[in-house]
């Protein structure tokens, strides 16, 4: 069992090294095994439990992986791919296993997923994913947990996602990668991580066409090469330093080249945070007291839903009334309840939460629902008097590499545990 033991009050100051991006790393393994000879190579990987288990599971379906963690560097082989199992031991503790089936389709003609695991955050289903395959071709059998993919060649077809699902879009470009002809994905996500993955596929041979409008076309190909990319910096990660700033009166300059924060950064500023880009650093303090915000969380550009949770730490530390609605996931309000045993007061109606601040936070023992959620809960816990222990540190390190290490290297009271319970 891991938790964290923060100790509040202290500012954080200093340059802040941000991470590579989860949501783009694990659809990244993902393609490395589309490459059926030579050795891909990702830079830049995050040192988190996601990635850890999605190296597992390449190893459990054939992949020969070198995770070398002090560089930052997977060497993928995925040459001898020979399984197209996806057990459920590995798959279901994180949701990026689901990126693994198209290419076990291409490779080895099936595969059969055991299970998808992810931040426990309400309904989230697959059926963009499986319907997509299924007008590619391929014939989907769901026998109560197990789904079994099975196709002998796919072929291009127009694909309409009914809203622009971040995995299901990737999923999608990889399957059709590969198929025959031409493939057109109607209602695509546009986030940067899914670019970022359109690059990596475009260097490995891969044809495809408007990433970031909405509507991509792929030109089926015969085969993709092993490559090497390095992973775009982790938005998520950035932001929640950024906040880390914010709600201790510290400042921060953010390391990561090319990161672009969007919105998050937008509605900061106008709860009184400022930012300064110096080239390739951000800049970012706090001195004020923080003012009330509204959010409203939806897909790129909009506000993502990853953030919603440490921003609600944030507008628990804002001078007046904050308004947040949840539009991506049903099941993302679970912090409310641990923020309110810190002494927050935060109302939860369906989808909508409505947080009432400033109140003074005090240190508790905390329950992390998910890996949102349990970040946001470090946060109150860096602005609150005394000490805050959360459970289950483990969900924080499937999102947040070393988080203990570089939160103290800029100034503040954290440890990270492992206990027999
Ligand atoms: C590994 C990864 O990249 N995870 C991210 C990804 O998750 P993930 O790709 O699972 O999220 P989606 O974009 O697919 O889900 C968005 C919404 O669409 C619904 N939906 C999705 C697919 C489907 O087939 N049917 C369906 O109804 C979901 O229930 C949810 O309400 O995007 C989420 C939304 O930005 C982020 O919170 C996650 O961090
Ligand atoms: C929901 C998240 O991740 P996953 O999709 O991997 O569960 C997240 O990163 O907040």
């Amino acid at each position: 069992m891991v938790r964290y033991r923060v100790r509040g009050g202290n500012a954080l100051r200093g340059t802040a090294f941000i991470q590579g991006a989860k949501n783009a790393v694990l659809p990244m393994i993902g393609a490395a095994l589309l490459a059926a000879t030579g050795r891909t190579v990702l830079r830049n990987v995050p040192i988190i439990e996601d990635v850890r288990r999605a190296v597992e599971l390449a190893e459990a379906v054939g992949a020969y992986v070198e995770l070398h963690e002090s560089e930052r560097t997977l060497v993928i082989d995925a040459s001898r791919v020979s399984s197209p199992v996806l057990p459920a031991e590995i798959a279901r503790r994180f949701r990026g296993s689901v990126l693994f089936t198209p290419a076990l389709l291409h490779r080895l003609g099936e595969a059969i997923v055991e299970g998808v695991g992810g931040c426990n955050l309400g309904s989230r289903n697959l059926d963009f994913h499986y319907l997509g395959y299924k007008r590619l071709g391929a014939i989907v059998d769901e026998e109560e947990t197990v789904i079994h993919v099975k196709a002998s060649g796919l072929t291009g077809a127009t694909l309409y996602l009914d809203t622009p699902s971040h995995t299901g879009t990737e999923n999608l470009i990889m399957a059709a990668c590969l198929a025959k002809g031409t493939t057109v994905i109607e209602n695509a996500a546009l986030e940067p991580e899914v670019l970022d993955v359109i690059d990596m596929l475009t260097k490995m041979g891969a044809r495809i066409s408007g990433g970031g409008t909405g509507f991509i076309t792929v030109e089926g190909v015969e085969e993709l090469h092993a490559v090497e990319h390095t992973v775009m910096p982790d938005r998520l990660d950035a932001g929640v330093f950024a906040m880390a700033a914010a709600i201790t009166g510290g400042e921060l300059n953010l390391v990561g080249t090319g990161l672009d924060l969007g919105v998050v950064r937008y509605k900061l500023e106008q709860m009184g945070v400022e930012f300064a880009r110096q080239g390739a650093v951000l800049h970012v303090r706090c001195e004020g007291p923080l003012r009330p915000i509204n959010i409203i969380t939806d897909t790129y550009p909009g506000f993502a839903t990853d953030l919603q949770s440490p921003m609600m730490t944030v507008a628990a530390l804002a001078e007046g009334t904050s308004y947040i609605h949840e539009r991506i996931f049903d099941g993302r309000f679970a912090l409310a309840g641990e923020l309110n045993k810190m002494g927050a007061n935060v109302e939860v109606d369906g989808s909508r939460a409505v947080v009432r601040g400033r109140t003074p936070l005090t240190g508790a023992q905390v329950t992390a629902h998910d890996l949102r959620s349990g970040i946001a809960l470090v946060l109150a816990g860096l602005a609150a008097e005394g000490e805050t222990v959360i459970d289950s540190g483990y969900l924080i390190d499937r999102g947040h590499a070393h988080l203990a290490a570089r939160m103290r290297a800029l100034g503040a009271d954290i440890t990270r545990e492992i206990s027999e319970h």
